[in-house]
């Protein structure tokens, strides 16, 4: 590993260097330098485009989790190739990233010989961004569902104590002209990170996002950390979709649900131990050589009714002011990733 050296005022980083940077933290932390790598591109990416609940705000988490003991940062996942459309990894209690990595080869040649395939990753522990995972199959001309669960903090509708995860679901499909079509949403009112950086911050969240620890609906976020829950989006459909990842990314890979796993004994464990889901489509078998065109043509027809942003426009936005003029960490941010970073 070559380091750009990072410098320790406010001036912005290029992104290889961000890299570097977390590669360091995760190194210095017990990773392998293969886990390092994929982790550190997650975080560094996740960061650039401006999904700060997921960029670097997460890395005193990882470091937190991995001195616990709780995920093994050296992870060898295993890959089992079960059916013409079916790959299995057991992600040896590692994270779900080098699982996805490890199999993403077999996975992507199954999809393009039979027109899909599924990847069931369990034992997997994911604490991230959840489009990195389906964008780049887009990229590949091939259509990208995955689904992950967290840990229970979020009532089903109609219940009255948490059970489900925040379990975002992340679409990605290629278009012919101008970056894929992709969504990635958590099926809770707001990301758990969110409710993080708002305590943080001071600031209120709006209604219906969560309830405190009697129950009762509230504003603030703390009332929702220290014993209160958050709440689905959408009521019933979005309960619905949430548990619909519980029953994909846990019952149908093997992994656990969302309330399934006990970190009580490994305090700093930051990292929900799951499951992932990924369901991987070549369009070319489906509708032809067309299916590019025919994104384009809704994206056209969104844009005509007057759509000013589709999901994916302020990442892609973000991720193009990055290049051109760096990224922004604030000086306390950054200083304690160089200490983390041993540098
Ligand atoms: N690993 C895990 O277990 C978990 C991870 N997460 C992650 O948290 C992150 C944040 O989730 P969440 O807070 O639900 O995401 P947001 O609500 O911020 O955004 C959800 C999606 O909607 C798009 N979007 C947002 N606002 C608009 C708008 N006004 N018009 C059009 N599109 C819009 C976003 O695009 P854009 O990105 O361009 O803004 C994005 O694709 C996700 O990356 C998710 O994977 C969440 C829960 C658990
Ligand atoms: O923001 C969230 O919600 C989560 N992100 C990472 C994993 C735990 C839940």
């Amino acid at each position: 590993m070559t380091a750009t050296p990072v410098s320790s005022n406010t001036e912005p980083l290029d992104f290889d260097s961000l890299v570097v940077l977390l590669e360091h933290v995760f190194l210095r932390h017990g990773t392998s330098t293969d886990v390092a790598r994929t982790l550190a591109l997650n975080c560094a990416g996740a960061e650039r485009d401006g999904a700060h609940s997921h960029g670097v705000f997460r890395i005193p988490g990882y470091v937190s989790t991995l001195k616990s003991g709780w995920v093994n940062g050296q992870a060898v996942p295993v890959v089992e190739d079960v059916a013409s459309g079916f790959v299995r990894v057991d992600a040896a209690n590692g994270f779900a990233q080098p699982a996805l990595a490890a199999a993403r080869g077999l996975l992507v040649e199954k999809a393009r010989s039979a027109g899909i395939a599924v990847l069931a990753i369990r034992n997997s522990h994911h604490f991230a961004a959840l489009w990195p995972d389906v964008e780049p199959f887009a990229y590949e001309g091939l259509v990208a569902l995955s689904v992950v669960n967290s840990m229970t903090c979020v009532v089903p509708h109609g219940a009255d104590r948490p059970l489900f995860g925040t379990n975002p679901i992340a679409f990605a499909a290629p278009r012919a002209d101008g970056d894929p079509i992709v969504f990635d949403l958590a099926t809770s009112a707001i990301a758990h990170g969110d409710v993080q950086i708002a305590a943080r911050k001071g600031e209120r969240l709006s209604p219906g996002m969560g309830v405190d620890s009697l129950g009762q609906p509230t504003q603030d976020p703390k009332a929702i950390l220290e014993g209160g829950a958050l709440l689905p989006f959408g009521g019933h459909k979005g309960s619905a979709l949430s548990m619909m990842v519980e029953l994909l990314a846990a019952a149908l890979t093997g992994g656990n649900f969302s309330f399934e796993f006990d970190w009580s004994n490994h305090p700093g464990a930051k990292t929900p131990w799951t499951g992932q889901l990924l369901i991987v489509i070549d369009p070319s078998k489906a509708a032809g050589q067309s299916f590019a065109e025919r994104s384009q043509e809704l994206v056209r027809q969104m844009h005509g009714v007057g759509l000013k942003r589709l999901p994916g426009d302020r990442r892609h936005h973000q991720r193009a002011k990055s290049a051109a003029e760096g990224i922004r960490l604030e000086p306390e941010v950054l200083a304690n990733l160089r200490e983390l970073a041993g540098l």
